[in-house]
């Protein structure tokens, strides 16, 4: 995968005045979802790509080799064969798949002959609490396992302590550790305290090179949101319009309904536009949301609910 931005020198200046009106951004994010009225047979469509946007996910402590091998089918053939064809669909993958470190090896080889990248969270997920020449070693691991994506979690510390050129230079190494592959920055956005805060580290990512700001590691308390989501969204177009440069987004935790899906796309539709909705600049970080849009895309197809024996476990 290419390298999208290429990052700024460190500028303070296009971020440190930011105040975020958080009751400004709820009030978006509800009228957001309740607006939504998106047609009936527009809604496979859209299922269907955000199926192609999904980081298809396993991060459990008792993952095996067979758990993700498991997972990496689906992500092959995330829907049945015969309701793809009835959509007009030939061929359909999830994004990519989102796996521990030393679950990468597994996921290469349940993917090969596949163009289906494999991404890794890596710096001490999900707290990050671990010294930083640790942290890079394990980006470097995960690359020599074979990853094609890192998903970095930053020091939630340095932003709550208004650290920005140490979370810049922090972000910067990581960045360089990952060399061509993706870098997707988790913000942890949960843990961040204030919208303010999230909008600043948005940027501070952005600057230092990451190529995804993501929200959660589905750890947190509190994982994506819309408000959470919708100000990260303003900082990425505030960015493109400082730099040129497209960074993407990628909520994660917690989405687990085909609703979910499509309020976070028209969201990104409505923000940053429909050339967004595209797995280069949109990923969805998520466990078991397929299951859901599985059984609708069904129900669109059949005009019935599949009982859940039917449908494989993402
Ligand atoms: O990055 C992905 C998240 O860890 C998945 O969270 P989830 O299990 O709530 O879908």
């Amino acid at each position: 995968m290419e390298r999208k931005n290429p990052g700024t020198d460190f500028r303070l200046d296009w971020f440190e005045n930011i105040q975020v009106n958080t009751p400004a951004a709820e009030r978006r994010a509800t009228s957001l979802a309740a607006r939504r009225s998106l047609k009936k047979e527009w809604q496979a469509a859209w299922l269907l790509n955000a199926v192609r946007c999904i980081d298809l996910t396993t991060l459990s402590g008792d993952d095996t080799p067979d758990r993700v091998a498991r997972l990496c089918a689906k992500a092959r053939q995330p829907v049945d064969a015969g309701q793809l064809a009835a959509l007009g669909v030939e061929h359909l993958t999830t994004g990519a798949v989102c796996v521990y470190p030393t679950m990468v090896a597994a996921a290469k080889r349940a993917l090969r002959g596949t163009a289906i990248p494999v991404a890794s969270v890596a710096t001490g997920f999900p707290a990050g609490l671990m010294p930083l020449d640790l942290r890079l070693a394990e980006i470097r691991y995960a690359l020599d396992q074979g990853a094609d994506e890192i998903d970095i979690v930053i020091s939630r510390a340095l932003v709550l302590r208004g650290e920005w050129a140490a979370l810049y230079d922090e972000i910067c190494e990581m960045r360089e550790a990952c060399g061509s592959a993706r870098m997707k920055a988790i913000l942890a956005t949960g843990e961040l305290k204030t919208l303010t805060n999230v909008a600043r580290a948005s940027h501070v990512a952005m600057q230092a090179g990451a190529d995804f700001i993501k929200t959660s590691t589905g750890k947190e308390p509190v994982n994506a949101t819309l408000p959470v989501s919708l100000v990260m969204l303003r900082a990425i177009r505030d960015y493109r319009d400082q730099t040129g440069f497209a960074v993407g987004f990628k909520p994660a935790g917690g989405l687990r309904t085909a609703k979910d899906a499509l309020n976070w796309q028209v969201l990104m539709a409505e923000e940053l536009g429909r050339d967004w909705l595209r797995p280069d600049l949109f990923r969805i970080g998520a466990s078991s949301l397929l299951a859901d849009i599985e059984r609708q895309i069904s129900h669109h197809v059949t005009g019935r609910y599949a009982g859940a024996h039917r449908l494989a476990a993402g």
